[in-house]
């Protein structure tokens, strides 16, 4: 079990499990409109084993059992996300009544069980009909998204205990449009250049809409990572100062100080939109608060092969994960003091941690995990940081994107043949905590 006592946290500070629409509804019926990870992995090749997100977790039809799990497991919140194309399946125009419907009873299913809903509006799953419209890289989609941020805000903003634009500009712009491993699935850094600010600009503008709506509690989620050099050499110390400007200070700066640091600029050079400056002042609107997504660490080495960006990651000595990553409790400790001294006072959420781990239920490993980075936000906290609540990523194992089903990062065990779920090891760790008992339900 953990090593610290729910008490550590204080009476306030809340825990909860994460989630996203994709990677665990299914539900592909009742007038949802297709989404651009429906077609990347449909596209042979983009996702492991040829997985699709069509069936998932079906969570659509399951989901009051899966707020069972997080009501028995004694956690405080629900960190969910809106299917954008569930509700308005063209993107723009008519909204989905049955799409309504569902998001409907899912949020009174969390209240009834006492379960605060924290809702992402944006966690990838973009309608297709806007893809084919230029997607992120047509500046219109800061409208599109912001009316249906408005929709979302009127059908369910009274009983949100938190809302978030989006889920990880880093992933949805250079992830998904400079390596392509995400969909759309682009490798081009003039696509990636104008998505690094749109997706900014779109968060912004939606963040002016729902304040015009009188919406409150009102943040954006970023992830971050401990960007270390591989060497001491001076051109290895510029390469992980260059990522740590892509990774971290693109967004931090642009959301918190209404300026992209000059290092990242310099490197996208001629493709950043023209006037990109015009729109800082939306891209930096007053937030409520602020969520942060942390997994682990990278290293990086100068690659004079690369004329933009000249980086690669090195592989690292630390224990890793199933999915390859570096376990490095310390660099949550260090993002969350960073963010509390360099950037912002604002509540700070951990709304993404966790680890991927082989497939079974028992899992001490993420147990282990889990103690160290409760241990770093303890810590962050005693070093000044508002650190308001933790999420666990995730309640269920799901569709991990491009690794499809073959990298679990639940608490809760899923058998996607039977849809079994079944309590690891890590989730009686967390009941244990919240609860003070290991009461399976
Ligand atoms: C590069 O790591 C990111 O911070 C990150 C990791 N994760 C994420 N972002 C996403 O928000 C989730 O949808 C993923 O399932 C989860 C696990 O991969």
């Amino acid at each position: 079990m953990f090593t610290h006592k729910r008490a550590d946290f204080g009476q306030d500070f809340i825990f909860g499990a994460a989630t996203a629409s994709y990677q665990i509804e299914g539900g592909q019926t009742d007038g949802r409109g297709s989404s651009i990870w429906d077609t990347f992995s449909a596209t042979p090749g983009n996702v492991r084993d040829g997985d699709t997100g069509r069936v998932a977790c079906d969570h659509y039809n399951r989901w009051p059992e899966d707020l069972d799990l997080l009501a028995d497991g004694g956690f405080d919140a629900y960190r969910f996300s809106f299917a954008w194309p569930r509700l308005i399946p063209e993107g723009t125009g008519a909204a989905n009544p049955k799409g309504i419907d569902f998001y409907d009873r899912l949020i009174d299913g969390m209240l009834e069980r006492g379960l605060k809903p924290f809702a992402t509006l944006y966690h990838w799953d973009l309608p297709s009909a806007l893809q084919d419209r230029g997607g992120w890289m047509n500046r219109d989609i800061a409208a599109w998204f912001a009316d249906y941020a408005v929709l979302v805000n009127s059908r369910f903003g009274d009983r949100l205990a938190a809302t978030a634009t989006i889920n990880e500009p880093w992933c949805v712009a250079y992830l998904s449009h400079m390596l392509g491993i995400h969909a759309p699935g682009y490798r081009d850094i003039r696509a990636a250049a104008r998505v690094s600010h749109n997706v900014l600009l779109t968060h912004g503008t939606a963040i002016a809409a729902l304040r015009a709506e009188g919406a409150k509690n009102l943040g954006i989620v970023c992830n971050f990572e401990s960007a270390q050099p591989a060497s001491d050499s001076p051109e290895d110390r510029e390469a992980g100062r260059l990522w740590d400007g892509v990774f971290n200070r693109w967004y931090l700066d642009g959301l918190f100080k209404g300026r992209y640091p000059d290092d990242v600029l310099a490197q996208f050079g001629p493709h950043m939109p023209q006037a990109y400056t015009d729109d800082m002042a939306v891209v930096s609107a007053p937030l409520d608060w602020f969520g942060i997504n942390y997994y682990s660490r990278s290293l990086w080495a100068h690659d004079p092969r690369r004329s933009a960006f000249p980086l690669r990651q090195v592989e690292g000595p630390l224990e890793k994960t199933a999915i390859g990553w570096e376990i490095y409790p310390q660099g949550l400790e260090d993002i969350l003091t960073r963010i509390s001294d360099d950037y912002t006072k604002l509540p700070l959420y951990v709304t993404e941690n966790g680890m991927a781990e082989v497939e079974g239920t028992d899992d001490p490993r993420r147990v282990a995990y889990y103690d160290a980075h409760l241990g770093s936000v303890l810590a962050a906290r005693q070093r000044g940081a508002d650190v308001r609540g933790y999420f666990g990523w995730s309640l269920l194992d799901n569709f991990e994107w491009a690794e499809g089903y073959d990298k679990r990062f639940g608490l809760v065990h899923v058998d996607y043949q039977t849809q079994k779920r079944t309590p690891k090891t890590s989730y009686r760790a967390f009941q244990t905590l919240l609860t003070g008992a290991n009461n399976p339900r």
